[in-house]
C-alpha cells in the first residue's frame, strides 16, 4: 500500500470536547483521514465506509461498549476496535479484550500518546496486509497468464466451463484423474479465478505425510501435544483460513482420520491436538485424488458419508491419450516456453515426430509430456526435432479406474477362457478352477459363459 492511500479513522465519542483531542491529535498524521460520530447509531450507520480503525467511548448515549463492539466485529471482523473508557474497571477491560477488541484505554494524561503508538501500530499492520493482498492478486493474475489449462478438446473445454462455475461459490470441489492430468492445476484455477484469489491456497498432499503426521499437519498442535511438538503450531486448515484447502490423493487419508476430517468440516470448526479450544475456519476445499472414490467406498477403505460430504462438483480430467490432437498443442506450447525461457531458437517437430507423440500412451500424461519435450528440444541438433530425439519409452497405458472390470465380469472372464482352453468340458472347468460344476452351469443357463 502506498502512503496515499488515506488510513481511515472513525472515532466515536460523545464527549464534543474529547472528541476533537482525539481528531486533532489523529490527525497530525496526514494519511489520517478522521470521521467522528457522537452515537453508536450514527457509527454503525456508516460502517459501509469501511474503516480501517475505530476508537470506541464505552459510554455511549445510546449503547453499551459491548453492544457496539459486537455489532462492529460481525461487519467488520478485520476492524481493530480500541476502547477508551472514563473508568478504570478490570472487569469490562477484560470483557471487553475476550470480545476481541484490540485494547483498552482509561482516560488520563497518557491516553493521546498510547493512542498514538498504538494507531501506528495497527496501521503499519493493515498496510501490510493490504500489500499481502495485493501480491496475491498479482500472483494470481500472473498464474492466470502463465499457467492456463490448455487444451482444445471437448473434455477440456468442459472442464473450464465447470471451473467457471465453481469459481462463483464456495463449493466443494472433487477432481479426478491419472497422475499428470493437471488436478493439482485445476484447483489453482478455481482458486485464482474465485473471490478467495487474495487469500491463501494451501495443498497438502496426503499421500506424501507420514501416516503419524497426518492429523497435527491438518489441525495442527499445541506445544508438548506429543513428542518432538516442541513449539505450538497452526494446522494447514487454519492456515487456509479465508481462502482454499487443496487436499490431494485424499483416498490415502487414513480412516479414523477420515472420521474426525469430517466432524471438522461439518463443525467448522478445528481442535489443534494436544488443544481443548476449538478455532473457527472458513475455507473452500478442493479434494483430488487419482483413485475412483466410489470404488474405495465400496471397498469399504473411504467412509461413504465423508464421500458424500466431499464429492460437491466433480471435475474429472481424462487420460491425455483420450485428448485428441491437444497433445500436439501442448508439446508445441511446452516447446515455445522452453525455447524462450532458455533463450534457444524455437524448434518444430517432424511429421513423424508428431506421429510417435500421438501414438504413445503417456501413462504419466501431460506432465509426462512435458518433460519428453524439453529434453527433446535440448537433444534436438537442428531447428527440427526429430522423432528419435524423442525420450518415450514403450509403456502401457495405465487403466482407466473407472472401467475397471468388476469382480463378477473377471469370474466371468475367467470362467469363459478355462471352457475354451478344456474344449467345453464342464466338469474339468470346475475342477481346475475349484468351483461347483453347478456354479458353471447356472452361468452357461444365464448365458454369461457359452460353450463353442
Ligand atoms: N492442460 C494443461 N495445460 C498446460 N499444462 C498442464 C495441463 N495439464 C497439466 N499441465 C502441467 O502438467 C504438470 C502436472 O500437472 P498437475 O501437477 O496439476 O497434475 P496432477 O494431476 O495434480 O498430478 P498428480 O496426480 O501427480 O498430483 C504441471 O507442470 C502442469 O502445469
Amino acid at each position: 500500500m502506498t502512503s496515499v492511500l488515506p488510513f481511515k479513522i472513525f472515532v466515536v465519542e460523545d464527549n464534543a470536547w474529547y472528541g476533537e483531542l482525539l481528531m486533532h491529535r489523529l490527525g497530525q498524521n496526514p494519511n489520517h483521514s478522521v470521521q467522528r460520530f457522537s452515537t453508536a447509531r450514527a457509527c454503525l450507520d456508516q460502517l459501509s465506509e469501511l474503516p480501517d480503525f475505530i476508537t470506541l467511548d464505552y459510554s455511549l448515549p445510546d449503547a453499551k461498549g459491548e453492544q457496539v463492539l459486537r455489532k462492529i466485529r460481525e461487519r467488520l471482523p478485520n476492524t481493530e476496535v480500541l476502547v477508551i473508557s472514563g473508568q478504570e474497571d478490570v472487569g469490562t477491560a477484560v470483557s471487553m479484550l475476550r470480545q476481541g477488541a484490540y485494547d483498552y484505554l482509561v482516560k488520563d494524561e497518557h491516553t493521546l500518546d498510547r493512542l498514538w503508538n498504538i494507531v501506528g501500530k495497527v496501521e503499519q499492520q493493515v498496510r501490510l496486509r493490504h500489500d499481502n493482498n495485493q501480491l496475491r492478486k498479482h500472483i494470481g493474475n500472473r498464474f492466470g497468464r502463465e499457467q492456463a489449462i490448455l487444451g482444445e478438446h471437448s473434455s477440456v473445454q468442459l472442464v473450464h466451463t465447470l471451473i467457471a462455475k465453481a469459481a462463483r461459490t464456495t463449493i466443494t470441489v472433487s477432481v479426478s484423474g491419472e497422475t499428470g492430468t493437471g488436478k493439482e492445476l485445476v484447483a489453482k484455477a478455481i482458486h485464482f479465478q474465485s473471490s478467495r484469489a487474495g487469500q491463501p491456497f494451501v495443498a497438502v498432499n496426503m499421500a506424501a505425510i507420514p501416516r503419524e503426521l497426518v492429523e497435527s499437519e491438518l489441525f495442527g498442535h499445541e506445544k508438548g501435544a506429543f513428542t518432538g511438538a516442541v513449539a505450538r503450531r497452526v494446522g494447514r486448515l487454519e492456515e487456509a483460513n479465508g481462502g482454499t484447502l487443496f487436499l490431494d490423493e485424499i483416498a490415502d487419508l487414513d480412516l479414523s482420520l477420515q472420521a474426525k476430517l469430517l466432524r471438522v468440516l461439518q463443525e467448522r470448526e478445528v481442535t489443534r491436538v494436544g488443544g481443548n479450544q476449538a478455532v473457527e475456519f472458513d475455507v473452500r476445499l478442493i479434494v483430488a485424488t487419482h483413485r475412483d472414490l466410489l470404488a474405495e467406498v465400496e471397498a469399504g477403505r473411504f467412509r461413504e458419508d465423508l464421500y458424500y460430504r466431499l464429492l460437491g462438483l466433480p471435475i474429472v480430467l481424462p487420460p491425455l491419450r483420450q485428448r485428441g490432437n491437444d497433445v500436439l498443442l501442448l508439446a508445441e506450447a511446452f516447446v515455445r516456453n522452453f525455447c524462450a525461457l532458455n533463450n534457444l531458437p524455437l524448434r518444430q517437430f517432424t511429421t513423424e515426430a508428431c506421429d510417435r507423440l500421438l501414438a504413445h500412451p503417456f501413462p504419466g500424461n501431460v506432465r509426462e509430456l512435458k518433460a519428453v519435450v524439453e529434453l527433446a528440444t535440448v537433444l534436438a541438433d537442428g531447428e527440427q526435432i526429430q522423432a528419435e530425439d524423442l525420450p518415450l519409452r514403450a509403456g502401457r497405458a495405465p487403466e482407466d479406474p473407472t472401467r475397471q472390470l468388476s469382480l463378477r465380469d473377471q469370474t466371468t472372464a475367467i470362467v469363459q477362457n478355462c471352457l475354451d482352453e478344456m474344449g467345453g468340458d464342464v466338469l474339468a472347468v470346475a475342477a481346475r478352477l475349484r468351483i461347483g460344476k453347478s456354479t458353471v452351469y447356472r452361468m452357461i443357463q444365464q448365458r454369461e459363459v457359452h460353450i463353442g
